[in-house]
């Protein structure tokens, strides 16, 4: 049976809507009654009932507790069928039921006269509701309850009922507060220890049991509305006990409670029974975890639990004001009442003095109850204002619990809602991610159908490779086998090798010592070979005078020439055609003489042991010596744009120099330089730089000519040599030198050059074993033309150009007679041109004059009298040569140096 934790008695509680209902149907004749019995008479009344109860309890201490049980239920079920007590209802569900407020109203009102059952049974007979009364008369005189007489309802008296019912309601109760002492309904509060409820009641004195509902009246008046709520009253029923249990939440743990605890906390029966004070701590309790948590986050099922504890709270207050009001309406009500019978009794006090007495006493006492009402209004009052103040706080702390509440509400909201943005984020990401991986899974799946195609293919290939390669394993294997014998007969092959190889090898060791022995006596042999060629040269003549006869020009073939006979051993006979006669003929010697058709390869030949004389440390001068037009610059320097075919003497020279020098760079080194260098009207300028031009010809700076040699045996030390490496290098600075010569127009050539060019090539050599140096000077000059004055037509600058010619070659033809006659003085002095040659002039210095003549009758006088200049010359050194017959014989000498140069290196 579900029984209610309220109590709607109205001694207890007043905000039980059974109260009123309950005051309704007492007559208005009980009214004082009732208001004694509500405030001093429920307490006196009841002490002194509940006094004869515990002597009837004591003298009926032999029923048993399962007896009185019995008659209780048999008559509560009679009584009221709706309750439906089992007969073995436990002692716990009689409390239950007997401190229920509501069932205690139905008794009371089964019991009044004018009873009219709550089912609708109003046909139910007199005798039915008299027996029932008996019944209950007679369950109370064996409970040794102090009861109440038929009469009473009769009168309509219900003070007595009232009385019982309370004593019956206080004879359960007590055990409540000894249940919680010991844990049993009966407690042990009972001096035999059966725990029953009479036996627990009667154990009490008539002082304890007065001290008692002095208590629970202090307890009443002292507590506020707030709290006297049915769970205040009903502490250890079912209820109250589910509040207990639910409410005892250690502090802090709201947030961690589960969702099943707090919806169990939510359920409006739990809220409505817990008690405010209860509601107060969950509400402290949540915010203060709130606090401690410092985040302000409270999780929702919490904020709905704070949310309907708040709103439980309100109500309670509201209703609780609307209890003070309805209080406050009863007692003004009430306070008017008594104005108005004050009123009345004094109207009948007026009567007689005996009334008046009685009503005086009346009035008396009226004005004593009076007063009471009035201090327990004041009472009242003040709880009133107690209430009402702690009201406006609990109001003050509910608003502030609200704000602070709508803060968190905001602060959980807006932490919610970026939650929610970030969940949505998520989710969208991950439904990205999601068409991403499945994009990639549908990539994966078509690759993995690509690479098990490839693989399937791959494998077919592998397969064939791998039957290629077997095939191919066996073709090599036979062919290692057969490479295998080969290796086996070309091993023997090689040992034969081998032995004949080391035999060879020592018979090269044999040989490669009769070089070596060969080769220490090589520097020996070049010296030797050096001194023999000398010697040789100097058999030949250092003054040697070579005739060269220009072929005719084009346009000149039908020309008569001069030349009658070119002899073998260098004899010309010259004839003026155009004078014939006996003294028409001419007899010239030379060393040499080339004839018109001689090549430049040919002159050549015949003077290139003198260049090899240059490479041995000595000094040569060849120069070529005629007429204007004759063919000196040809014989020197080759045709203009000349191929390697008509090289001169010039690059032949240097390009020999070259080729003997590199052939002897295991023995000897050398440097080269070159210097070239013009002599015009007894002037010199050097002519090799790049810079020069014709027409900036007559601003060159004029170079001093030394006196003394300088040891290089140069006499132009302004003129700087030229370091040349090729024969490329020295071709560049000639034809350098070739374009900056002074050229000028004239009648007889038009490219008549009226200056000496001189190029001069400087060798030094060292002997790589001997540290020896060899220093050796080469001159090549191209003279500048050698007709008269007279035949020139030219005067002025001209003229004067020709005359410092004429002298200059006049002073070389001295020179070179003083040196053929051994003269003590040799005029070098006499010209610049001596005086640049005069290191190649002398001593043992070589000289080569080319006499070139012009064939042409027209140049007969010039070709005779530059014969007769050659024939000076040469007469006396030719002579010389001839005179030499205390000397070797030039044919056995060269006979011997051969032989010797043959059996060294052969
Ligand atoms: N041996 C030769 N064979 C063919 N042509 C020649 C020969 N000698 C000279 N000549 C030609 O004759 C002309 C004159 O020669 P070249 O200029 O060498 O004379 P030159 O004596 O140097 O004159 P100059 O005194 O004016 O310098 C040139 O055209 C040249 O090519």
């Amino acid at each position: 049976m579900q029984l209610s934790g309220k109590s709607n008695f109205p001694c207890f509680h007043n905000r039980a809507p059974t109260l009123d209902a309950l005051l309704k149907h007492l007559t208005m004749k009980s009214t004082l009654d009732q208001f004694t019995k509500e405030n001093e008479g429920f307490s006196s009344s009841n002490v002194a009932a509940n006094g004869d109860i515990s002597e009837q309890i004591v003298n009926n201490n032999d029923e048993g507790e399962a007896k009185q049980r019995a008659i209780l239920l048999e008559w509560l079920n009679n009584t009221l069928p709706d309750l439906n007590l089992p007969l073995n209802a436990s002692d716990e569900d009689l409390r239950m039921c007997l401190i229920d407020g509501t069932i205690l109203c139905r008794i009371l009102n089964m019991l009044r006269i004018g009873y009219v059952n709550e089912v609708g049974d109003s046909n139910q007979s007199t005798d039915l509701r008299t027996q029932k009364i008996k019944r209950f008369l007679a369950a109370m005189g064996n409970l040794g309850i102090p009861s109440f007489k038929e009469s009473d309802l009769e009168k309509g008296s219900m003070k007595s009922v009232i009385d019982c019912l309370l004593t019956l309601r206080a004879q359960y109760k007590p055990t409540i507060t000894t249940k919680s002492k010991s844990g049993s309904p009966r407690g042990s509060g009972s001096p035999r220890g059966t725990g029953s409820p009479r036996g627990q009641f009667s154990a009490l004195t008539g002082e304890d049991r007065l001290k008692a509902v002095s208590e629970s009246k202090l307890q009443r008046t002292s507590r506020s509305p707030i709290m006297s709520e049915p769970f205040a009253a009903t502490v250890h029923s079912s209820g109250g006990h589910k509040f207990h249990e639910v409410f005892q939440v250690k502090p802090g743990r709201y947030a961690d409670l589960p969702a099943a605890k707090i919806s169990e906390m939510m359920k409006s029966n739990s809220l409505d029974n817990a008690p405010t004070q209860s509601l107060l701590s969950v509400v402290n309790g949540i915010l203060d975890e709130s606090v401690e948590r410092k985040n302000g986050e409270i999780p929702y099922r919490v904020a709905c639990l704070l949310r309907k504890v708040v709103q439980e709270i309100e109500r309670r207050i509201s209703t609780q004001a609307e209890h003070l009001r309805t209080q406050n309406n009863l007692f003004k009500t009430r306070e008017e009442k008594y104005q108005s019978r004050i009123r009345v009794l004094e109207t009948l006090a007026s009567g007689t003095s005996e009334e008046s007495q009685i009503v005086m006493n009346q009035l008396q006492h009226i004005k004593t109850e009076r007063t009471k009402m009035e201090e327990k209004k004041k009472f009242e009052e003040e709880d009133l204002v107690k209430l009402t103040k702690e009201n406006e706080n609990n109001n003050l702390e509910i608003s502030t619990l609200k704000q602070e509440l709508e803060v968190a509400k905001k602060a959980y909201e807006l932490h919610c809602s970026q939650m929610d943005t970030q969940a949505k984020d998520a989710k969208t990401t991950l439904e990205e991610r999601l068409k991403e991986l499945e994009h990639l899974l549908e990539d994966s799946k078509n690759e993995m159908k690509k690479l098990e195609s490839y693989s399937e293919s791959k494998y077919q290939r592998w397969n064939q490779k791998e039957q290629i390669y077997l095939s191919n394993m066996e073709f090599q294997f036979g062919a290692l086998q057969e490479l295998r014998f080969a290796f086996t007969s070309i091993k023997q092959e090689i040992m034969k090798a081998q032995k004949s190889y080391s035999e060879e090898f020592n018979h090269l060791g044999v040989k490669l010592k009769v070089i070596a022995d060969a080769s220490e006596n090589y520097n020996s042999v070049l010296a030797e070979n050096r001194k023999l060629f000398n010697e040789i040269q100097e058999l030949k003549g250092n003054i040697r005078v070579y005739c060269r006869i220009r072929p005719f020009l084009l346009g000149q073939r039908e020309k008569q020439t001069i030349v009658d006979y070119i002899g073998e051993d260098g004899e010309l006979v010259i004839a003026n055609p155009s004078k014939p006669g006996k003294d028409s003929h001419r007899l010239f010697k030379f060393n040499k003489v080339f004839g018109l058709a001689a090549t430049q390869e040919e002159i050549f030949s015949d003077i290139q042991p003198l260049i090899r004389s240059v490479l041995d440390g000595f000094n040569v001068c060849i120069f070529a010596y005629g007429q204007t037009g004759s063919g000196k610059t040809f014989t020197m320097t080759g045709p203009t744009g000349a191929t390697k075919e008509n090289w001169g003497v010039n690059y032949r020279a240097l390009n020999d120099l070259f080729d003997i020098s590199q052939s002897r760079r295991s023995a000897l080194t050398y440097e080269m330089g070159v210097q070239m260098i013009e002599i015009y009207n007894e002037q010199t300028h050097r002519i090799h730089d790049f810079s020069m031009s014709i027409i900036c010809f007559l601003d060159l700076r004029t170079l001093g000519i030394l006196t003394q040699l300088q040891p290089n045996g140069l006499a132009v030390p302004d003129a700087s040599m030229q370091p040349v490496n090729s024969t490329s290098d020295v071709m560049e600075i000639m034809d350098v030198g070739l374009r900056n010569r002074a050229v000028g127009a004239t009648a007889l050539n038009e490219r008549s050059s009226r200056s000496h060019s001189v190029v001069t090539v400087n060798v030094r050599g060292k002997d790589l074993k001997t540290g020896a140096a060899l220093l050796g000077n080469l001159h090549l000059v191209d003279l500048a033309g050698s007709e008269r004055v007279d035949r020139s037509e030219v005067t002025g600058d001209r003229l004067r150009e020709a005359q410092h010619i004429n002298k200059s070659l006049s002073a070389l033809g001295d020179v070179i007679f003083a040196l053929a006659q051994k003269s003590p003085h040799v005029p070098y002095r006499n010209s610049k041109l001596t005086q640049v040659l005069q290191s190649a002039l002398g001593g043992q210095a070589k000289t080569l004059m080319f006499v070139q003549l012009n064939p042409d009758v027209n140049s007969y006088s010039e070709s005779l009298s530059t014969l007769k200049f050659a024939e000076r010359v040469s007469g006396v050194e030719l002579g010389a040569a001839r005179s030499n017959k205390e000397g070797r014989d030039v044919r056995e000498l060269m006979e011997q140096f051969c032989d010797c140069y043959s059996s060294k290196f052969a």
